[in-house]
Protein backbone atom coordinates (compact mmCIF):
# COMPACT_ATOMS: atom_id res chain seq x y z
CA UNK A 1 0.00 0.00 0.00
CA UNK A 2 0.97 3.42 -1.00
CA UNK A 3 0.80 6.19 1.46
CA UNK A 4 0.29 9.68 0.37
CA UNK A 5 1.56 12.86 2.65
CA UNK A 6 0.86 16.11 1.45
CA UNK A 7 3.97 18.35 2.21
CA UNK A 8 2.83 22.24 2.79
CA UNK A 9 3.79 25.32 4.30
CA UNK A 10 3.93 28.88 3.97
CA UNK A 11 6.03 30.45 1.62
CA UNK A 12 9.65 29.93 2.83
CA UNK A 13 8.82 27.82 5.42
CA UNK A 14 11.33 24.77 4.35
CA UNK A 15 9.12 22.52 2.05
CA UNK A 16 12.17 22.42 -0.31
CA UNK A 17 14.28 22.29 2.86
CA UNK A 18 12.05 19.27 3.72
CA UNK A 19 12.01 17.39 0.22
CA UNK A 20 15.65 17.41 0.54
CA UNK A 21 15.91 15.13 3.35
CA UNK A 22 13.07 12.71 1.80
CA UNK A 23 14.77 12.69 -1.64
CA UNK A 24 17.95 11.49 0.08
CA UNK A 25 15.97 9.00 1.76
CA UNK A 26 14.78 7.75 -1.42
CA UNK A 27 11.72 9.10 -1.02
CA UNK A 28 9.97 10.87 -4.12
CA UNK A 29 9.00 14.01 -3.65
CA UNK A 30 6.10 15.51 -6.33
CA UNK A 31 7.14 18.88 -6.17
CA UNK A 32 3.67 21.46 -7.66
CA UNK A 33 5.66 24.49 -7.94
CA UNK A 34 8.07 23.04 -10.05
CA UNK A 35 4.41 21.33 -11.85
CA UNK A 36 3.25 24.60 -12.00
CA UNK A 37 6.18 26.28 -13.59
CA UNK A 38 5.78 23.06 -16.41
CA UNK A 39 2.04 24.20 -17.00
CA UNK A 40 2.88 27.60 -18.11
CA UNK A 41 5.79 26.69 -20.41
CA UNK A 42 5.16 27.93 -24.32
CA UNK A 43 3.51 25.02 -25.74
CA UNK A 44 1.55 23.70 -23.10
CA UNK A 45 -1.66 24.01 -21.94
CA UNK A 46 -1.72 26.73 -18.99
CA UNK A 47 0.41 28.65 -21.61
CA UNK A 48 -2.22 29.39 -23.66
CA UNK A 49 -5.15 30.33 -21.17
CA UNK A 50 -2.93 32.23 -18.33
CA UNK A 51 -1.78 34.30 -21.77
CA UNK A 52 -5.31 34.71 -22.66
CA UNK A 53 -6.79 36.14 -19.86
CA UNK A 54 -3.45 38.33 -18.96
CA UNK A 55 -2.61 39.54 -22.43
CA UNK A 56 0.80 41.20 -23.68
CA UNK A 57 2.36 42.35 -19.98
CA UNK A 58 2.78 39.29 -18.87
CA UNK A 59 4.78 37.75 -22.35
CA UNK A 60 8.68 38.14 -22.41
CA UNK A 61 10.31 38.69 -26.20
CA UNK A 62 11.07 35.15 -26.43
CA UNK A 63 7.18 34.25 -25.94
CA UNK A 64 7.90 32.92 -22.62
CA UNK A 65 5.79 33.92 -19.53
CA UNK A 66 7.25 36.15 -16.88
CA UNK A 67 6.69 34.85 -13.70
CA UNK A 68 7.75 37.39 -11.91
CA UNK A 69 5.83 40.24 -13.65
CA UNK A 70 2.62 37.55 -13.58
CA UNK A 71 3.69 37.01 -9.69
CA UNK A 72 3.06 41.08 -9.14
CA UNK A 73 -0.26 41.51 -10.50
CA UNK A 74 -1.52 38.24 -8.26
CA UNK A 75 0.23 38.78 -5.06
CA UNK A 76 -1.30 42.36 -5.58
CA UNK A 77 -4.45 41.73 -6.25
CA UNK A 78 -6.51 38.93 -4.68
CA UNK A 79 -9.08 39.09 -7.58
CA UNK A 80 -6.14 38.23 -10.06
CA UNK A 81 -4.89 35.45 -7.94
CA UNK A 82 -8.09 33.24 -7.61
CA UNK A 83 -8.73 34.02 -11.74
CA UNK A 84 -5.17 32.56 -12.03
CA UNK A 85 -5.60 29.82 -9.62
CA UNK A 86 -8.99 28.74 -11.98
CA UNK A 87 -7.27 28.40 -14.63
CA UNK A 88 -4.05 26.40 -13.65
CA UNK A 89 -5.43 24.10 -10.40
CA UNK A 90 -6.87 21.43 -12.62
CA UNK A 91 -4.31 21.33 -14.41
CA UNK A 92 -1.78 21.01 -11.36
CA UNK A 93 -4.14 18.34 -10.07
CA UNK A 94 -4.20 16.52 -12.95
CA UNK A 95 -0.57 16.37 -13.01
CA UNK A 96 -0.27 15.61 -9.51
CA UNK A 97 -2.99 12.39 -9.89
CA UNK A 98 -0.90 11.21 -13.07
CA UNK A 99 2.38 11.24 -10.88
CA UNK A 100 0.84 9.61 -8.20
CA UNK A 101 -0.61 6.94 -10.23
CA UNK A 102 2.87 6.58 -11.67
CA UNK A 103 4.72 5.85 -8.26
CA UNK A 104 1.76 3.69 -7.30
CA UNK A 105 2.92 1.36 -10.15
CA UNK A 106 6.14 1.57 -8.99
CA UNK A 107 5.32 0.19 -5.31
CA UNK A 108 6.42 3.11 -3.63
CA UNK A 109 5.27 2.69 0.08
CA UNK A 110 5.17 6.27 0.79
CA UNK A 111 4.89 9.49 -1.40
CA UNK A 112 5.40 13.36 -0.32
CA UNK A 113 3.14 15.78 -2.65
CA UNK A 114 4.51 19.36 -1.76
CA UNK A 115 1.86 21.61 -2.05
CA UNK A 116 2.30 25.27 -1.05
CA UNK A 117 -1.27 26.09 -1.57
CA UNK A 118 -3.04 22.65 -0.51
CA UNK A 119 -5.18 23.59 2.07
CA UNK A 120 -6.25 26.78 -0.20
CA UNK A 121 -6.95 24.20 -2.82
CA UNK A 122 -8.45 21.74 -1.14
CA UNK A 123 -6.08 19.36 -2.06
CA UNK A 124 -5.78 17.37 0.94
CA UNK A 125 -8.81 15.39 -0.50
CA UNK A 126 -6.15 13.26 -2.33
CA UNK A 127 -3.64 12.77 0.02
CA UNK A 128 -3.69 10.10 3.16
CA UNK A 129 -2.25 12.73 5.82
CA UNK A 130 -0.80 16.29 6.00
CA UNK A 131 2.42 17.55 7.37
CA UNK A 132 2.34 21.75 7.84
CA UNK A 133 5.97 23.17 8.13
CA UNK A 134 5.25 26.39 10.66
CA UNK A 135 7.18 29.40 11.34
CA UNK A 136 6.33 32.40 13.14
CA UNK A 137 5.75 35.39 10.37
CA UNK A 138 8.92 37.41 11.89
CA UNK A 139 11.30 33.86 10.76
CA UNK A 140 9.41 33.25 7.48
CA UNK A 141 9.66 37.53 6.57
CA UNK A 142 13.50 37.50 7.36
CA UNK A 143 14.01 33.80 5.78
CA UNK A 144 11.95 34.93 2.62
CA UNK A 145 13.47 38.31 1.99
CA UNK A 146 16.69 36.63 2.23
CA UNK A 147 15.97 34.10 -0.12
CA UNK A 148 14.06 36.06 -3.22
CA UNK A 149 15.57 39.61 -2.35
CA UNK A 150 12.20 40.98 -2.08
CA UNK A 151 11.55 44.07 -0.10
CA UNK A 152 9.60 43.92 3.30
CA UNK A 153 6.21 45.34 1.76
CA UNK A 154 6.44 42.71 -1.11
CA UNK A 155 7.30 39.86 0.89
CA UNK A 156 4.78 40.62 3.54
CA UNK A 157 2.18 40.77 0.30
CA UNK A 158 3.02 37.22 -0.50
CA UNK A 159 2.37 35.72 2.86
CA UNK A 160 -0.49 37.42 3.75
CA UNK A 161 -2.35 36.20 0.22
CA UNK A 162 -2.14 32.63 2.06
CA UNK A 163 -3.64 30.91 4.03
CA UNK A 164 -2.79 32.35 7.61
CA UNK A 165 -0.87 29.54 10.00
CA UNK A 166 -3.43 29.23 12.82
CA UNK A 167 -6.25 27.72 9.78
CA UNK A 168 -3.59 25.41 8.63
CA UNK A 169 -2.68 24.08 11.84
CA UNK A 170 -6.70 23.48 12.62
CA UNK A 171 -6.49 20.79 8.78
CA UNK A 172 -3.04 19.47 9.90
CA UNK A 173 -2.48 15.77 10.72
CA UNK A 174 1.16 16.61 11.98
CA UNK A 175 2.58 19.89 12.38
CA UNK A 176 6.37 20.30 12.78
CA UNK A 177 7.98 23.95 14.13
CA UNK A 178 10.75 25.04 11.80
CA UNK A 179 12.09 28.20 13.81
CA UNK A 180 15.67 25.82 14.42
CA UNK A 181 18.20 25.17 12.86
CA UNK A 182 17.98 22.93 9.66
CA UNK A 183 19.41 20.00 11.57
CA UNK A 184 16.56 20.39 14.31
CA UNK A 185 14.18 20.17 11.25
CA UNK A 186 15.70 16.80 9.98
CA UNK A 187 15.65 15.33 13.43
CA UNK A 188 11.58 16.18 13.38
CA UNK A 189 11.25 14.54 10.14
CA UNK A 190 12.89 11.09 11.02
CA UNK A 191 10.41 11.25 14.03
CA UNK A 192 7.42 12.07 11.94
CA UNK A 193 8.89 9.24 9.37
CA UNK A 194 8.53 6.32 12.03
CA UNK A 195 5.14 7.89 12.99
CA UNK A 196 4.05 7.19 9.48
CA UNK A 197 5.40 3.86 9.48
CA UNK A 198 3.36 3.06 12.66
CA UNK A 199 0.17 4.39 11.66
CA UNK A 200 -0.49 3.62 7.83
C1 LIG B 1 2.36 33.43 -9.49
C2 LIG B 1 3.48 32.66 -10.16
C3 LIG B 1 3.50 32.89 -11.67
C4 LIG B 1 4.83 33.20 -9.57
O1 LIG B 1 5.91 32.42 -10.06
P1 LIG B 1 7.33 32.47 -9.33
O2 LIG B 1 8.27 31.62 -10.13
O3 LIG B 1 7.70 33.90 -9.08
O4 LIG B 1 7.11 31.83 -7.88
P2 LIG B 1 6.94 30.28 -7.52
O5 LIG B 1 6.02 29.62 -8.49
O6 LIG B 1 8.28 29.65 -7.34
O7 LIG B 1 6.16 30.36 -6.14
C5 LIG B 1 6.84 30.75 -4.95
C6 LIG B 1 5.90 30.61 -3.79
O8 LIG B 1 4.80 31.53 -3.94
C7 LIG B 1 3.68 30.98 -3.29
N1 LIG B 1 2.56 30.83 -4.25
C8 LIG B 1 2.60 30.40 -5.54
N2 LIG B 1 1.36 30.35 -6.06
C9 LIG B 1 0.52 30.75 -5.09
C10 LIG B 1 -0.89 30.88 -5.00
N3 LIG B 1 -1.66 30.58 -6.05
N4 LIG B 1 -1.42 31.30 -3.83
C11 LIG B 1 -0.65 31.61 -2.76
N5 LIG B 1 0.70 31.47 -2.77
C12 LIG B 1 1.27 31.07 -3.92
C13 LIG B 1 4.09 29.56 -2.80
O9 LIG B 1 4.47 29.61 -1.46
C14 LIG B 1 5.26 29.25 -3.68
O10 LIG B 1 6.12 28.29 -3.09
C15 LIG B 1 3.38 31.13 -9.86
O11 LIG B 1 3.60 30.90 -8.50
C16 LIG B 1 2.01 30.54 -10.25
O12 LIG B 1 1.78 30.29 -11.41
N6 LIG B 1 1.12 30.32 -9.23
C17 LIG B 1 -0.20 29.78 -9.50
C18 LIG B 1 -0.17 28.28 -9.42
C19 LIG B 1 -0.04 27.80 -8.01
O13 LIG B 1 -0.98 27.80 -7.22
N7 LIG B 1 1.18 27.35 -7.65
C20 LIG B 1 1.47 26.83 -6.35
C21 LIG B 1 1.75 25.37 -6.43
S1 LIG B 1 0.27 24.45 -6.39
N1 LIG C 1 15.85 25.69 9.81
C1 LIG C 1 16.32 26.63 8.99
N2 LIG C 1 17.25 27.50 9.40
C2 LIG C 1 17.73 28.48 8.58
N3 LIG C 1 17.32 28.66 7.30
C3 LIG C 1 16.39 27.81 6.85
C4 LIG C 1 15.84 26.75 7.65
N4 LIG C 1 14.94 26.06 6.89
C5 LIG C 1 14.92 26.66 5.68
N5 LIG C 1 15.78 27.70 5.65
C6 LIG C 1 16.05 28.64 4.52
O1 LIG C 1 14.86 29.43 4.38
C7 LIG C 1 14.57 29.65 3.02
C8 LIG C 1 13.19 29.09 2.71
O2 LIG C 1 13.21 27.66 2.79
P1 LIG C 1 12.61 26.76 1.61
O3 LIG C 1 13.08 27.26 0.30
O4 LIG C 1 12.89 25.34 1.97
O5 LIG C 1 11.07 27.12 1.81
P2 LIG C 1 9.79 26.64 0.96
O6 LIG C 1 8.72 26.38 1.95
O7 LIG C 1 10.16 25.53 0.06
O8 LIG C 1 9.47 27.95 0.13
P3 LIG C 1 8.40 28.16 -1.11
O9 LIG C 1 7.05 28.16 -0.50
O10 LIG C 1 8.74 29.47 -1.68
O11 LIG C 1 8.62 27.03 -2.07
C9 LIG C 1 15.70 28.98 2.22
O12 LIG C 1 16.65 29.93 1.93
C10 LIG C 1 16.23 27.93 3.20
O13 LIG C 1 17.60 27.61 2.96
Amino acid sequence: MTTILGLTGGIASGKSTADIFFREKHIPVIDCDQIAHDILNVGNKGYELVKKQFGAQIINEDQSINRSVLGQIVFNDAKQLDILNKITHPLIFKEIQAKIALNKVAKKPLIIVDAPVLFEANGQKYCDCTLLIAIPESVQLKRLMLRDHLSRDAALKRIRSQMSLSQKEKLADFVINNVGTKQELKYQLEQLLLKIKEEY
